[in-house]
């Protein structure tokens, strides 16, 4: 079983991550290959940098030979002048500064593209992926830390690469062309300047892999947090009503609280880095200082060789320090993939046959066949239910709470598959249906009318897109929302808040039972559709779906008399199985 709050993702392999992530590289190879040119190139020039400088201290103020690549020989047999290589240093200066910074814009340009549009390609999958887990995968997820992945981890993965891949392989580009230059200057010399170095990538290890572990726990911990936010702001009418504000305020800092440590964890062991970076920059700028000094002296090194081992080793530092501030948006960005691919792996949603039919519009006839089902082992909460349903027939399903009721009648849009034995649909075991044609011939109407932000118009459509005005006003109709809609300001197309929270229990419902006539399938499953409604308002949704339900098989599952009314026959539901039926209506 999957658990987010828990840090299941540590055992996530490498291999599992890159599988998910690289084809979703495959249509941005060129970008990305143009990028990369465009990094080697812009080091290669920053790296030449100092060099212009050097040539104008050895050649122009020194008169000595300078040891400069490719062009030491020609520089040497040069007859235009020390003036004419002065300004030959400061164009080169200039043309440095242009080709860089041309460089520059194209692979920024490059990269932040392929960031966008890579993590708009991941997050449509992820969310394609989270919506069709099954019912089993949600019911144990906490929705604020599906979100998080959705949103945090994809920014972190965004970062990382519109900004962090620029400084992590400019700089490593840039750290081993100053290395290489330096070791062809003189090896001994490098040697004694680059002392510290290796203090320092152990150190810049060191504190990467403790930034990791605290990091994921950060995460972790983010995504609980969010988790609270949504259900307490979902539920903010019982969190007020009951005055839990105080409560829910606790459970809110009590993971704030593991957040804020270990983020500053993070930031205690990145505090460390960078004065040890400065330290040893230091030191390399003393040996440096020292070495140089006295091999000039001696004139075994000129003073532009000084001089490049001086701007080199200044510079060596900060892409170290650079690469060391980085491992922040590293870690974020690769917990961030962590996370992501985990919800990816997971391979729950309901499977469907390979020879799986597209069913075009059932009769209407089901049947439970030796029917068992449990959420848990050995916690059976339907035990063997064998039922037939007529085409046509409306059957109102019965019992106390927690009996199975629901349960049974999510077995047939496929929410959950039985543990043992089959529904049938027109005959043939749903499973040979695809899922998708399945779904087609059923209209739901819960409990909790469930509406989404958007016009009524819009919410009436949502289980049929292409319909048209006069349907929509029609199924309205049908479902005595017509009249109530009619008077709100801006009538069908009256903007309502997410979850409904401006209409009441029985207008949200009506819209919900149009929204199901609207839908038209031979099947229509009614789950408690009038609990917590006034007489008067459940007179009028019963009719309503009373109207809903003629030609349909319908089931309504019901603890009020009222919705009877829909039903030809009765079904008690204890202990797992039907202990009573009873013929209704004559
Ligand atoms: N997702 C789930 N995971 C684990 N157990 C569940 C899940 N959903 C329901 N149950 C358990 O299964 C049993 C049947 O639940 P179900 O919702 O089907 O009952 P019900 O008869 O519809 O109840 P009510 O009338 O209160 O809506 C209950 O004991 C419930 O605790």
């Amino acid at each position: 079983m999957f658990h987010p709050a828990s840090s299941a993702h540590e055992n996530l392999s490498f291999r599992a991550v890159a599988r998910h992530f690289l084809p979703l590289l495959r249509p941005f190879w060129f970008s990305l290959c143009w990028a990369v040119v465009a990094m080697v190139f812009d080091a290669l020039l920053t790296v030449l940098r100092p060099w212009p400088l050097k040539i104008v201290i050895d050649h122009v103020l020194s008169h000595r030979s300078s040891h400069v690549p490719l062009f030491a020989n020609w520089l040497d047999h040069f007859s235009g002048g020390r003036v004419a290589v002065l300004y030959g240093a400061c164009a080169a200066n200039l043309l440095i500064a242009i080709g860089t910074g041309l460089l520059t814009y194209s692979y920024t340009c490059a990269l932040g593209d392929v960031a966008q549009r890579l993590v708009f390609l991941l997050r449509g999958r992820l969310f394609a992926h989270m919506q069709r887990l099954s019912l089993q995968f949600h019911d144990h997820q906490r929705i604020g830390d599906l979100i998080s992945r959705l949103t945090s981890d994809m920014q972190a993965i965004q970062d990382i690469i519109a900004n962090g891949s620029i400084l992590l392989f400019s700089n490593a580009c840039l750290l081993i062309g100053m290395v290489a230059l330096m070791f062809w200057l003189n090896w001994q010399f490098a040697l004694a300047a680059l002392a510290g170095a290796p203090l320092l990538f152990w150190t810049v290890f060191q504190s990467t892999r403790r930034v990791k572990a605290a990091t994921r726990t950060a995460r972790a911990s983010d995504g609980l947090l969010g988790s609270v936010a949504q259900e307490t702001l979902t539920a903010i009418r019982i969190v007020q009503g009951l005055a839990q504000e105080e409560q829910q305020d606790q459970r809110f800092q009590a993971y704030s609280t593991t957040s804020l440590h270990a983020y500053l964890e993070t930031v205690r062991y990145q505090a460390r880095v960078a004065p040890l970076v400065d330290l040893l920059a230091a030191v390399g700028l003393v040996i440096v200082m020292w070495y140089g000094t006295t091999r000039v002296l001696e004139g075994s090194v000129t003073t532009g060789d000084m001089l490049i081992f001086f701007a080199y080793v200044t510079n060596l530092y900060s892409p170290m320090k650079a690469l060391a501030r980085l491992s922040d948006a590293l870690n974020k960005a690769s917990v961030g993939a962590e996370r992501i691919t985990e919800v990816l792996c997971i391979d729950q949603g309901i499977s469907e046959r390979n020879d799986a039919r597209a069913v075009s519009r059932v009769g209407g006839s089901i049947e439970f066949r030796d029917v068992s089902f449990w959420y848990e082992q050995g916690r059976p909460v339907l035990s063997h239910v064998n039922l037939q349903i007529a085409p046509g027939e409306k059957i109102a399903v019965m019992g106390a709470t927690g009996e199975g009721k629901s349960t049974l009648v999510s077995l047939i849009p496929r929410l959950y598959d039985p543990g043992e034995g089959s529904v049938l649909i027109d005959g043939e075991d749903i499973r040979t249906y695809t899922v998708q044609s399945l779904r087609d011939q059923i209209s739901l109407v819960l409990q909790d009318a469930l509406l989404f932000r958007g016009t009524i118009y819009d919410n009436i459509a949502f289980g049929r897109t292409d319909a048209s005005d006069e349907e929509i006003i029609a199924a309205a109709r049908t479902a005595n929302a017509d009249e109530f809609i009619q008077r709100l300001p801006d009538g069908y197309h009256t903007m309502i808040a997410e979850r409904g929270v401006t209409l009441s229990g029985g207008q949200k419902q009506r819209i919900a039972i149009a929204r199901a006539i609207l839908r038209d399938a031979p099947i229509l499953i009614l789950d408690e559709p009038t609990t917590g409604l006034d007489a008067a308002t459940e007179q009028k949704v019963v009719e309503a779906l009373e109207r809903a339900a003629a030609r349909r098989t319908t089931i309504t599952i019901t603890h009020g008399l009222a919705p009877l009314r829909l039903a030809d026959r009765v079904l008690l539901l204890k202990g797992g199985r039907i202990v009573e039926e009873r013929s209704f209506q004559t």
